[in-house]
This record gives C-alpha cells, sequence and structure tokens, in this order.
C-alpha cells in the first residue's frame, strides 16, 4: 500500500471503504492531507474526528459534495445546504415527521406492502430481494408521506430513486443517465407540492407533503416548489435507500442463524440491537464531505475557511477504539446502548445532535423498517438458495452481488 498518494482519486476508488482507516492505521494517525480529483483535502477518522467535523458549525456541506453527487443526493437548496439557524429551522420541520406516531404508522404501512408483494412472490420461482424491497419502500414512502402514487407508476418511482442512489457516487455516462431521470421526479414533486397548495390535492397534517407544501423559511416566506419537492425527495429516496439495510440485514440472519433462531422464537429483546449493528457492520456511505467555516486546530492541523474535509463513517464504525473487536458482527453490543449518550460513535448516519447537527433525521425511521424487515423475513415462507452474499467493498454503494435471491419451496 502507498502511504499516501499525491492524489488518492484512484486509491480511493480501488481500495473504497477501508481507504482512509487503513491510511490512518498505517500512519498512527486520525487526519492526514492528500487530494481528491486534484483538489487539496484533509481526511479524518474517529470520534474526537466526528465531534470535530459536526459539532459547532464548524463546516458547512455548501461546495463540498462534487455536482453530480450533489445532484443525485440531497441537492441544492435542501435542509442539508443550509447553516446555523436556517439550517436547525428547516432541520426541526423534518424531526416534527418522525414522532413515535408517526414511525409506528410507517411500519404499519411497511408490513401492509411486504404482505402484499409476499403474495406475489407465491407464483414467481425466485425473487431479489433488494429489487422488491425498493418497491415495497416506494409504495410505503409515498402513502406515509401523504404522496399519491397511482399503480401505473409504481415502477418508473421505484427505478427513478434506484438510479438516484447507485449512481451518486458514479461519473460519467450512468451518472448522466440518472441526472437526466431525476429532472422528471423533481418535476413531478414540484407538481404535487403546488397542487396541494392550490387545493387540487389534499394530504393529512403530519405527512412530509402537508409540511413541505405549508413550511415557512425564517424570512416567513414559502418554500419554492422546486426547494420544497427537493425536501419531499430526500424523504422518499432515502426511505427508497432503506432496502440495502433489508438485505445486510437478510445476509446477517443468514451469516448468523443463532439470531434468525432468536427472532422467530419470539425473543426480541435484542431486535434493535441486532439492527444498530446492522447499520454499523456492513458499508453504506463510506464518509461524508465537508468545507470549513472558520478557521480552527485538530492535531496540530490548522484549518483554514474553505478548507476540502473528508469524515471517515465506515472507518469510525470500525475503529478497534470505539468498538471490541469491530470487524465481527455482535449485536450484544448494543445491549443498553443510547445514541444520545453515544453521538459520535455510531455514525453511519451522522454524528452528533439531530436538531442542531447534520445527523441524518432519518435514523428512527430507518431503524422502525429495520426492526419490521427482520421481523418479516424471519417468518415469511422462502429459501435461500446458494447464492455469492460477498459485499464487495471497492464499489459504492456496496451490496452483495446477487441483491440476494429468495426462492420459493
Ligand atoms: C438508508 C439509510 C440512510 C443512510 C445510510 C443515511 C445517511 C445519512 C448521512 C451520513 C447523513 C449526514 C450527511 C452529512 O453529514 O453531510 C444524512 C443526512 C440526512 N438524511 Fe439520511 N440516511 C439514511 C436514511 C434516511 C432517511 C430514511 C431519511 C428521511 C426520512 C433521511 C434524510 C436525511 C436528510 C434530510 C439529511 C440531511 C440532514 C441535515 O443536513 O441536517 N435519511 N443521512
Amino acid at each position: 500500500m502507498e502511504a499516501v498518494p499525491f492524489d488518492s482519486t484512484i486509491a480511493f476508488l480501488r481500495e473504497g471503504y477501508p481507504f482512509i482507516s487503513s491510511r490512518c492505521d498505517a500512519l498512527g494517525t486520525d487526519l492526514f492531507t492528500s487530494r481528491l480529483a486534484l483538489r487539496p483535502i484533509t481526511f479524518i477518522r474517529g470520534a474526537e474526528a466526528a465531534e470535530i467535523f459536526y459539532a459547532h458549525d464548524r463546516f458547512t456541506r455548501v461546495g463540498a459534495l462534487p455536482p453530480p453527487a450533489q445532484h443525485l443526493l440531497q441537492d441544492a437548496g435542501s435542509v442539508h445546504a443550509l447553516d446555523g439557524g436556517a439550517h436547525r429551522h428547516r432541520k426541526a420541520a423534518f424531526l416534527s415527521l418522525v414522532a413515535p406516531e408517526a414511525m409506528a404508522r410507517l411500519g404499519d404501512l411497511f408490513e401492509v406492502q411486504w404482505h402484499a408483494a409476499a403474495q406475489q412472490w407465491q407464483g414467481q420461482r425466485r425473487v431479489v430481494l433488494h429489487e422488491q424491497a425498493r418497491e415495497i419502500l416506494t409504495r410505503t414512502a409515498c402513502a406515509w408521506a401523504g404522496v399519491p402514487l397511482p399503480e401505473h407508476l409504481v415502477e418508473r418511482r421505484t427505478r427513478e430513486f434506484g438510479l438516484m442512489i447507485d449512481n451518486a457516487a458514479r461519473f460519467g455516462p450512468p451518472n448522466w443517465y440518472a441526472r437526466a431521470r431525476r429532472k422528471a421526479t423533481d418535476r413531478w414533486a414540484a407538481g404535487i407540492i403546488e397542487d396541494l397548495r392550490s387545493g387540487e390535492l389534499t394530504a393529512p397534517e403530519g405527512t412530509a407533503v402537508h409540511l413541505f407544501a405549508q413550511h415557512r423559511d425564517l424570512d416567513g416566506e414559502l418554500l419554492d416548489p422546486e426547494v420544497a419537492a427537493v425536501e419531499l425527495l430526500n424523504i422518499l429516496r432515502p426511505t427508497v435507500a432503506v432496502a440495502r439495510f433489508i438485505v445486510f440485514a437478510a445476509v446477517a440472519l443468514e451469516e448468523h442463524p443463532q439470531w434468525r433462531a432468536a427472532f422467530a422464537a419470539g425473543d426480541e429483546s435484542d431486535l434493535e440491537a441486532f439492527v444498530h449493528e446492522v447499520r454499523r457492520y456492513y458499508p453504506f456511505f463510506p464518509a461524508v464531505p465537508g468545507r470549513a467555516r472558520k478557521a480552527f486546530e485538530w492535531r496540530g492541523h490548522r484549518f483554514a475557511p474553505g478548507n476540502w474535509v473528508m469524515l471517515d463513517l465506515y472507518g469510525t464504525c470500525h475503529d478497534a477504539r470505539l468498538w471490541e473487536n469491530p470487524h465481527s458482527f455482535a449485536p450484544e453490543r448494543f445491549r443498553g446502548w443510547s445514541w444520545e449518550e453515544h453521538p459520535w460513535s455510531l455514525i453511519a448516519q451522522g454524528a452528533g445532535r439531530h436538531g442542531e447537527d447534520h445527523r441524518c433525521p432519518g435514523e428512527w425511521s430507518t431503524v422502525e423498517l429495520l426492526k419490521r424487515a427482520t421481523r418479516l423475513l424471519v417468518t415469511t415462507d422462502f429459501q435461500v438458495p446458494v447464492q455469492d452474499l460477498s459485499i464487495p467493498l471497492d464499489h459504492f454503494p456496496a451490496l452483495p452481488k446477487s441483491g440476494f435471491v429468495l426462492t420459493r419451496s
């Protein structure tokens, strides 16, 4: 392994998720500088780095993600692109959607859609869990968010969300295609917001579409329909992305059958711990980029405003100083654990405080959906045929090559 290349682009793409942490381990540090696409960057890793990166508004996301990724993920005008008071105000709106009752409703809708899909599986010899979960989640997310989704649009919307997720870290034609397709999704979502505002459509209070159609920023103005649409998609797309974690939960149940046996027997005392371990152990977002807003110093390194920094999420979730045997799948480690007490260690979905920092407001949805999916995976009748369940770490975002094939006896 070359210690630190002058430009890390090729090494990062070739080595994938462990790139930052393997360099940090080799150098005995939590910080090193290099370049990505020739742009100077500082890579940081670990719980203290997570605190530096998330707390006290030290970093902005503006200008941090390359446009090909940004357009497919959070996009311009979103909560992610805001800082300070404007960010906290918009973030509070997101957090108003995730109260316990709303999570129970999300989980119930998911179960209904899962059972409907499982009926269809009966007529099929084999299905791919990742594809099925994406469609189930597209239906679930739209129903939960108050978005009308006629049957003839289900496949199309599922495909568009999938393209955004799969191609955010790719460059060239696949990314251009996904971005072109996203334009149609943006128009569809903006149309729904406009129909709601004109009264042509109604949605219950407490749903995401109702919220973003009515939401006013700190200046008292309604969001532009395009921005409200972006925020609506920032609920729908990542909810569909939970399909990857559902596949990882299925892999974990297959490779650690004692958990399948416990949950199937109705012992759910470790269900939440299992779900947190799925989020910690399996690779999803490798790292998050930001740009320094203020000058400060950490570990002898001087950060100047505008400096580009990348926090290692995967490496921090596998940091041996935080996790005993970090490369073992061991849900027991999360018994009695709470993210309020440990905001800087399980950072697969960002770090810090949800209301103040850029930490993911979808963590409760993710946990709820994963708990429901795990329960359904152990109670739905199917077989797991021999297949390659290995997860290549040099592909962003990762997934077993088979997508997890299920067959029926
Ligand atoms: C599929 C699993 C998910 C993963 C791996 C994930 C990951 C992340 C990460 C790493 C961040 C922090 C980004 C940063 O610091 O720059 C984030 C932020 C965000 N996530 Fe998630 N997320 C997931 C699910 C969700 C869900 C289900 C929702 C919505 C219901 C959601 C909505 C958001 C939003 C709106 C932000 C921006 C928050 C802010 O800037 O304050 N995510 N997510």
